[in-house]
């Protein structure tokens, strides 16, 4: 039913280049294949920057306990802008949470550069969905971008260079001193994206960023996404409820069964880098994509509580 990271008929991630094992020991040149599989998965394994391993979490009240994720595997390389999708409930938050270092799981472990995450990682930033608890009221949006960057002890010109760079990356080069209630919600959420990229994280985990903005800003936010991640190369795992936005933004889909949750796919999204609102939703292969994962959405909430 479910798969780590599972292939489908839309167009599966992670297969293509799996080790030849087994053939037989004595064919050389299939040893040389094996050989050559080893060395790609060694070149793959650099290339990971964030690893979650067999992530377990179970939440106990005097109630009892409730397992919300029960097994969740899979790798993030460097630079890869990845979309997690699942049904609400389907234990999102918790698994961000357990990212962020701010929550334990009860086994299995989240793996940031090869290292266990512990608590909030340094080379980590969130940006969640609330941008107006996010900012502080009563500093100026460069006062709040270079916050970070100040308790990080960078000198003054350095964190001036590395704000005004954010700034202008979210085009919002001269509200700088401004007050954030001054500011439209869209263009708030642009001050903590600003915020994020400035403190230049090695992996940037949003958490449904732009539920809380007009569709029109939605829509500007998405590429403004898309923009910051070509231009600065971070890695982004980007959690949404919307199907559409998932499948416009990613490069791949990770898609969350029910709780207790495991991957139900991992998808690959084949469409072309360069996109566009009208363009890229027009293709029918956008249509497609947007079709399958809705498809996978329904499979998950009618097999909820199936798993036992
Ligand atoms: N502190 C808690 N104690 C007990 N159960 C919890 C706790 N937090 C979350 N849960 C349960 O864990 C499961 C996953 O919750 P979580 O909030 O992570 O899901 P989600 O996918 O982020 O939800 P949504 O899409 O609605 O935001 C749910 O069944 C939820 O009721």
């Amino acid at each position: 039913m479910q798969a780590e990271t599972g292939s489908s008929a839309v167009g599966g991630h992670g297969g293509a280049d799996r080790p030849a094992t087994d053939r037989p020991a004595t064919d050389r040149s299939a040893a040389g294949a094996e050989g050559a599989a080893k060395d790609r998965d060694k070149d793959r394994d650099k290339d990971v920057l964030l690893s979650v391993r067999g992530l377990q979490k179970i939440y106990s009240s005097e109630h009892g306990d409730v397992e919300a994720v029960r097994n969740l595997t899979f790798d993030l390389r460097r630079g890869e802008l990845a979309c997690l999708v699942g049904p609400s409930g389907s234990g999102k938050t918790t698994l961000l949470k357990c990212i962020s270092g701010l929550m334990a799981p009860t086994s299995g472990e989240v793996l940031l550069g090869g290292r266990r995450v512990t608590g909030p990682p340094k080379d980590m930033a969130v940006v969640f969905q609330e941008y107006g608890r996010s900012l502080f009221p009563w500093m100026t949006v460069r006062e709040n971008v270079e916050l970070p960057l100040k308790n990080a002890k960078l000198p003054r010109n350095e964190r001036k260079r590395l704000a005004d760079e954010a700034l202008a990356a979210v085009d919002l080069p001269h509200a700088d001193k401004k007050y954030p209630w001054q500011l439209s919600g869209g263009m708030q959420q642009r001050v903590a994206i600003a915020r994020a990229v400035a403190y230049q994280p090695k992996i940037l985990l949003m958490d449904e960023p732009f539920a809380a903005v007009d569709a029109q800003t939605r829509a500007d936010l998405e590429d403004l996404i898309r923009d910051v991640w070509h231009r600065m190369g971070v890695t982004v795992l980007f959690v949404t409820h919307d199907i559409d936005e998932s499948v416009y933004l990613g490069e791949r889909v990770i898609i969350l069964s029910s709780s207790p949750t495991v991957v139900q796919e991992d998808l690959r999204i084949d469409l072309p880098d360069e996109r566009d609102q009208l363009t890229t939703r027009g293709l029918p292969r956008f249509t497609e994509l947007r079709g399958h994962v809705y498809e996978e959405i329904q499979r998950a909430k009618r097999e909820a509580g199936t798993r036992v």
